[in-house]
């Protein structure tokens, strides 16, 4: 293979990189070799991912290191393109903060084939941040995932920089910002429920270590794989180094699902539609608000005057929603999952508007609501844009809001008594087995 030429000012590189199976096998040997001769784990890894980078796309403007070169030497690869960059308007680089690393998980699948085009489109983290995607497959994936990384090429984004491909997850996410989990297994026909948690829930475990020893400290995690609030515990558990309140349950999917009700009932658009929490687990137990919810700032059961509707058309219409879909596309979504995600993200890196709010799974330690602590429950949050979030303390809860939040509670309580296992947590039987599958909403 033709190596690139040597650097010069003001030249771009793009290269694609593969290293799967047979390299991660050497990496393995490697760094045992490393860690004999008594270096660290971490320090092997790191040693070892530097001579067998799995970079697809590198776009250091303006000039590339000199390391760059010598790593670039060093890959192997499917092929690689050298470009002069010149011509780059520095007016809007110049503006450009720091390119920040997204790890993405089930690179290939339904879900990241919508989302990763708006992640490197910018319209996700704001058209001045440049990104970096690291994304993470399989070696059942491997042909795919180069194949999303050659779209993404020909995609042309100016705020994508960088795109690697892997099937390490210590590699994939290292230094992430943030975390993006959604390789999981859907659940199919005559599955149970417990099978789900457990084949799911050991890609999480594996996969918080991972995230414990190589992402940043301060990484954002949203865990989409379901049962996603489970699978994000038991991320979260198994990477102690990452805040726990850095680990998020994607709800902001129902969250959608229930403004586009309210908006159809009242005729008025979904963007008039706020405080539309949904609490607790993403299963048929879930509970969108309507009682805190507003429609153009009016209380939606005074724009709504139906109760009947609320409860007994609105709340299963959401809940069941996914298993809806399922019967009509024979898979579930994807694309609005995605639209979800990029709401999820916003969500956290712009302010929250007053007296509004988003719907995220997070741990439940310290809620204002009296949940059990210990549990990914979703709440309403709120967020100044940096990323963190508050719960909000100020959501009315009623009778029929606490009974059927408790329910959800209960739920959730159950999921993780049988992934004990998967969280180093004494005890804990599995009463799901065999139970109603709530993992999918509504397919039963
Ligand atoms: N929270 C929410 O609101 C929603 C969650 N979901 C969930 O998101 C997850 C991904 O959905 P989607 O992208 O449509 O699924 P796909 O089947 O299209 O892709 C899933 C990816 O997960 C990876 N994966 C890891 N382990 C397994 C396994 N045991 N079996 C199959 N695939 C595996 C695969 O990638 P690789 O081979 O590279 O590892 C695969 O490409 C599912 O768990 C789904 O239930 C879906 C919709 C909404
Ligand atoms: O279970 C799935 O794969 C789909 C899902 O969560 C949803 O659409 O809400």
């Amino acid at each position: 293979m033709r190596l690139p030429p040597g650097p010069s000012a003001g030249r771009l590189r793009v290269w694609i990189l593969a290293c799967f199976s047979t390299r991660s096998i050497k990496m393995a040997l490697n760094m045992k070799q490393r860690m004999d001769a008594g270096l660290s784990r971490k320090a092997a890894r790191s040693s070892v991912s530097r001579s067998s980078v799995v970079k697809v796309r590198s776009v250091a403007a303006p000039a590339p290191p000199a390391a760059a070169v010598q790593e670039a030497k060093k890959a192997y690869g499917v092929f690689r393109l050298s470009y002069d960059t010149q011509n780059e308007d520095p007016s809007l680089t110049r503006t450009w903060k720091k390119t920040i690393k997204v790890a993405v998980t089930g690179a290939s699948g339904n879900i990241s084939n919508h989302l990763l085009f708006m992640l490197a489109s910018g319209e996700v983290y704001g058209k001045d941040q440049p990104i970096a995607l690291q994304l993470l497959g399989s070696d059942r994936s491997k042909e795919a995932l180069e194949g999303v990384a050659m779209e993404l090429e020909d995609s042309l984004y100016p705020l994508l920089r960088e795109v690697s491909i892997g099937t390490d997850p210590y590699e994939v996410f290292g230094d992430a910002d943030w975390a993006l989990m959604i390789g999981a297994k859907p659940r199919g026909p005559g599955m149970e429920r417990a099978d789900l948690l457990q084949q799911n829930g050991e890609i999480f475990q594996v996969q918080g270590r991972a995230l414990n020893d190589s992402a940043s400290r301060n990484c954002k995690v949203l865990v989409v794989g379901n049962p996603c609030n489970t699978n994000a515990l038991i991320a979260m558990e198994n990477a102690p180094n990452i805040p726990r309140k850095n680990f998020h349950a994607l709800t902001r999917l129902d969250e959608n699902r229930a403004k586009c009700q309210l908006a159809l009932k009242s005729g008025k658009f979904y963007t008039s539609v706020s405080r539309m929490a949904v609490w607790g687990n993403h299963s048929t137990t879930q509970v969108p608000d309507y009682i805190n919810a507003r429609i153009g700032g009016i209380p939606a059961t005074d724009v709504i005057r139906d109760m009947k509707w609320f409860r007994e058309e609105f709340t299963p219409k959401v809940a069941l929603r996914g298993g809806a879909l399922i019967k009509k596309w024979g898979r579930s979504s994807a694309a609005s999952t995605a639209v979800s995600v990029a709401d999820a993200i916003r969500a956290l890196v712009t302010p929250t508007a007053p007296g509004d709010c988003f719907s995220s799974g997070v741990i439940s330690d310290g809620n204002p609501y009296g949940v059990k602590e210990g549990l990914i429950f979703s709440f309403p949050c709120r967020s100044k844009g940096d990323g963190d979030y508050e719960i909000c303390d100020d959501f009315i809860v009623d009778e029929y809001l606490r009974s059927k939040i408790r329910a959800s509670e209960d739920e959730l309580q159950k999921e993780k008594e049988c992934v004990s296992h998967l969280i180093g947590m004494m005890g804990g039987s599995c009463s799901l087995r065999g139970a109603e599958d709530t993992t999918v909403p509504g397919e039963n």
